[in-house]
């Protein structure tokens, strides 16, 4: 049954709210959530989108969402060096999600927390109250682990909680030759020195174990913040949810007091809503940028192009950070399709539809990890075609030459994240018009540190083809048709460096274009405005390492502890 999602509000133009939260995804509502647990604040959350549909509620349908009207399906601009394979070169597709629960509503449902390092890193440039230490009650807050072993286990059950809000499980599969394959798999990374470990959230990272996954046990259910934070919040009659509601403008007073917000509704209608405490900005990394320089923040050059008085001169919109993602591709064991039953995939809506290994290693910094490297296996009748084609958008000539081997061979694909890029990129906002999207620059590999750690990636992933069974089956690594590289030695350093820039693209972790130290304090108050913060993504000083849905959640339920302080003069909660 699709969940009860919360109703839509009945709200009048010039209604006020304590607070205004722009945004119900990731952090949003988690923080409409929180804060109406007060019951005398009345919260109004604004989204430009609606209900999630059942293909974002159940595990198995992921992918389904992409470029439909839940995506807010944005594109990269080329920059003639990256992202070169892509269907259109460089135009990477910049999914996100245009519903309740924002992009935890559409993304690949990863449970990954980071490296404890991130966040001291983030308390020694100065932001003090986001070390590990500071932050780990709030993983824990937002957890309801469901692998009973672990919870029992002394060593990993202190690093987990069975009463939070989000379901957590560990990744199943009902194929058992899946299963045993994966097996594989994880004792030939042991092989190149890539170890085994349970639980990446727990007690080690470094390592490969099997994936974690933010949905609950069979029946499956994607625990996006929607399901796990609006929906038991749905009956509370100081919450106030509005769908469809796109938020245009802040509302600024002379005094640089943010009052409150103005919205345009599906029918163009516009709405003056206002905030007595603080108007919060959620609206994630890429959106964010257009909203604050439309409302005069910004730098002076990017808010006079919109013809819009200068309100706070901040760099919205640059630093922008992301996760670089490359596959590569090794032929497995022979095998035919002789048989068509044998062939039909055996899985079950109830969990991930592409199980894989999650590991996490270094080349250089060995104080947390500098790569992750995802492995997925493929037998022939398997998702590794709609995976190349629908999500990860490659070109005709790349797909086929990656499909070829997989006529007579099993596929493994495994991909390598540079989890803390140098390279920065930018959005660039050339109207308020809602609909005229921003220009998104995304800068990947502009610091040749990025091009070099990768490519010293690849040599290391390289090192299965001597592991024991990838020997034993032949296992080579697949020539991807990119003639750019062909004058180049196959494997050479210079090859690596161009199959790189073809074939390297997003992993949808955009952040940090808002971030703490250039536009906001440690406190998420943006600089020069006040009632103003910005609570998402895109307030992270770097990237954390791994996938960044937790650690955006884990913001949301900090912030929310930070302005319950701060109004009702708690010291703690
Ligand atoms: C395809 C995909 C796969 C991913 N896979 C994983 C994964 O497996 N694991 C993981 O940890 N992370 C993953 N991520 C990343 C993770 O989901 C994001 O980092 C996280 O959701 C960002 O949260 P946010 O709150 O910053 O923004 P969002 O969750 O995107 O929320 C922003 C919300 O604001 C709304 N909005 C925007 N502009 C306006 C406006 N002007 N007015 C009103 N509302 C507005 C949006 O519709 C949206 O609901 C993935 C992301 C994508 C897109």
């Amino acid at each position: 049954h699709p969940p009860e999602w919360p109703r839509n509000a009945y709200v009048r133009d010039g209604d006020s709210f304590d607070f205004i939260i722009v945004g119900a995804g990731s952090a949003g509502a988690v923080l409409a959530s929180r804060l109406s647990e007060v019951r005398e604040w009345r919260v109004l959350l604004l989204e430009a989108g609606g209900d999630p549909p059942m293909e974002s509620v159940v595990p198995g349908l992921l992918g389904s969402l992409v470029h439909s009207e839940f995506d807010w399906d944005y594109y990269s601009l080329d920059d003639g060096y990256s992202a070169q394979a892509q269907r259109t070169p460089g135009r990477v597709p910049l999914t996100r999600g245009k519903m309740l629960g924002g992009s935890s509503s559409i993304n690949a449902m990863l449970y990954v927390r980071g490296n404890p390092e991130d966040y001291n890193s983030w308390a020694r440039m100065g932001f003090e109250g986001w070390d590990w230490s500071s932050v780990f009650p709030y993983f824990l807050k937002n957890e309801q682990f469901q692998v009973d072993e672990l919870l029992k286990d002394p060593v990993h059950g202190p690093y987990h909680n069975a009463d939070g809000p989000v379901k957590v499980t560990v990744q199943d599969t009902i194929d058992p030759n899946v299963a045993n394959k994966l097996e594989i798999i994880a004792d030939s990374f042991q092989e190149i020195g890539i170890n085994r470990v349970i639980d990446y959230n727990g007690p080690e990272q470094f390592g490969v174990s099997y994936s974690y996954f933010s949905h609950s046990k069979p029946p499956g259910v994607r625990s996006s913040t929607a399901q796990s934070y609006l929906v038991p919040a749905r009956e509370r009659e100081n919450l106030y949810v509005l769908k469809y509601a796109y938020a245009t403008k802040i509302i600024i007073d002379e005094s640089n007091v943010a009052r409150g917000v103005e919205v345009q509704l599906q029918d163009y209608t516009k709405l003056n809503l206002y905030a007595h405490k603080e108007v919060i900005v959620s609206a994630g990394s890429l959106n964010n940028p257009k909203l604050l320089i439309a409302s005069g923040i910004g730098t002076h050059e990017d808010v006079e192009r919109l013809n819009v008085e200068l309100v706070s001169d901040l760099p919205v919109g640059y630093n922008l950070q992301d996760h670089f993602w490359l596959p590569t591709f090794f032929t497995g064991a022979h095998s035919s399709l002789l048989n068509v039953n044998d062939s039909l995939p055996k899985t079950t809506l109830d969990y991930y539809p592409e199980p894989r290994l999650n590991g996490f290693f270094s080349i250089q910094n060995f104080d947390r990890p500098d790569i992750q490297s995802e492995a997925f296996y493929f037998n022939q009748s398997s998702a590794l075609l709609p995976m190349l084609n629908a999500s990860l958008n490659y070109n005709d000539e790349v797909i086929q030459s990656i499909i070829n081997p997989n006529a007579d061979n099993e596929i493994v694909l495994v991909s390598i994240i540079l989890l803390h890029p140098k390279s920065r990129g930018r959005v660039i906002v050339h109207s308020a018009d809602k609909d005229v999207d921003p220009e998104f620059y995304l800068g990947y590999l502009s610091n040749r540190e990025d091009l070099v750690l990768v490519r010293e990636g690849i040599k290391r992933i390289l090192g299965l083809t001597q592991t024991k069974y990838f020997k034993h089956v032949d296992s080579k690594f697949v020539k991807v048709d990119l003639p750019e590289c062909d004058h180049y030695e196959f494997l050479s350093d210079p090859y690596l460096e161009c199959y790189i820039r073809y074939l390297g693209r997003t992993v949808w972790h955009q952040a940090s274009t808002c971030a703490m130290g250039r536009v906001v304090d440690k406190d998420l108050r943006v600089f020069g405005v006040a009632r103003l913060r910005v609570v998402d993504a895109s307030v992270m000083p770097t990237l954390t390492s791994g996938n960044t849905n937790v650690p955006t959640m884990m913001i949301g339920e900090k912030a929310s502890d930070i302005i319950k302080k701060y109004y009702l003069k708690l010291h703690d909660i």
